[in-house]
């Protein structure tokens, strides 16, 4: 069958089609309103307690790469915020535009950023991601804006690994790396509940949205945008626009951590 992308015949607007919950009641990303933000004062701190030792491998997934964990035990584990009990980083990967003028998933006041960081944690309530992530409090994505900037070090580890894994279906090791490297200096806080931003879509994310980005530079963002959405000996297609669009928040309270 016609596997899903970004282009103009798999798109986003045609993922509706073998998923009918692209059109459900709690979709993501979405554009968050700063000001109809509530500030909850019931929610906890974030803790990202997270072992570079953990770190297993990257990969070109041909949708974006991601970096993958060792999630067997309870050592990379993000608790507190807006979740109860625990969760375990399983990977992270970003999404990012052809322009600096696009390329986030979520928004801010209609705002987009080049680039956004997405780290998904899944709830040890349930016995493996697979089994998480179908649950409506499965799973818990913490989002990082990139904005443009000063060359970001904490960035280069993971970018100098991409000349590795530039077409679809490459992987290679990736260890000892801090994921906690890459969040900004405050761990202030949008969250609502939505969803996977990619097929199958499923309605299982906190979504816990940073308030201050990281920056990443333009030399940096070209490397983002050499890796191909295709496989070795396909036409190549430029990993570029790997963003699904805003959905609509239908009702839906954004509560933030901090006045
Ligand atoms: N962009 S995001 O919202 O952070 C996001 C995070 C994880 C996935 C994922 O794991 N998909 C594969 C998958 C889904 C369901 C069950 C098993 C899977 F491997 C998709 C989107
Ligand atoms: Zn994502």
């Amino acid at each position: 069958s016609h596997a899903w992308g970004y282009g103009p015949t798999n798109g986003p607007d045609k993922w509706g089609e073998d998923c009918p919950i692209a059109n459900g009641p709690r979709q993501s990303p979405i554009n968050i309103v700063p000001n109809e933000a509530k500030f909850d004062p019931t929610l906890k701190p974030l803790k990202l307690r997270y072992d570079a030792s953990n770190a297993k491998g990257i990969l070109n997934n041909g949708h974006s790469f991601q970096v993958d964990y060792e999630d067997d035990t309870d050592s990379s584990t993000l608790t507190g915020g807006p979740v109860s009990g625990t969760h375990r980083l399983k990977q992270f990967h970003f999404h990012w535009g052809a322009s600096d003028d696009r390329g986030s998933e979520h928004t801010v006041n209609g705002v987009t950023f080049p680039c956004e960081l997405h780290l998904v944690h899944w709830n040890t309530r349930y016995p493996s991601f697979g089994e998480a992530a179908s649950k409506p409090d499965g799973l818990a994505v913490v989002g990082v804006f990139l904005k443009i900037g000063a060359a970001n070090p904490r960035l280069q580890k993971v970018l100098d690994a991409l000349d590795a894994i530039k077409t679809k279906g490459k992987q290679t090791t990736f260890s000892n790396f801090d994921s906690k490297t890459l969040l900004p200096g405050s761990l202030d806080y949008w969250t609502y509940d939505g969803s996977l931003t990619t097929p199958p879509l499923y309605e299982s994310v906190t979504w816990i949205v940073l308030k201050e980005p990281i920056s990443v530079s333009p030399a940096q963002m070209a490397k983002f945008r050499g890796l191909l959405f295709t496989g070795d000996g396909e036409a190549a297609c430029c990993m570029v626009d790997n963003y699904r669009p805003c959905q609509a928040l239908k009702g839906r309270q954004v509560r933030a951590s901090f006045r």
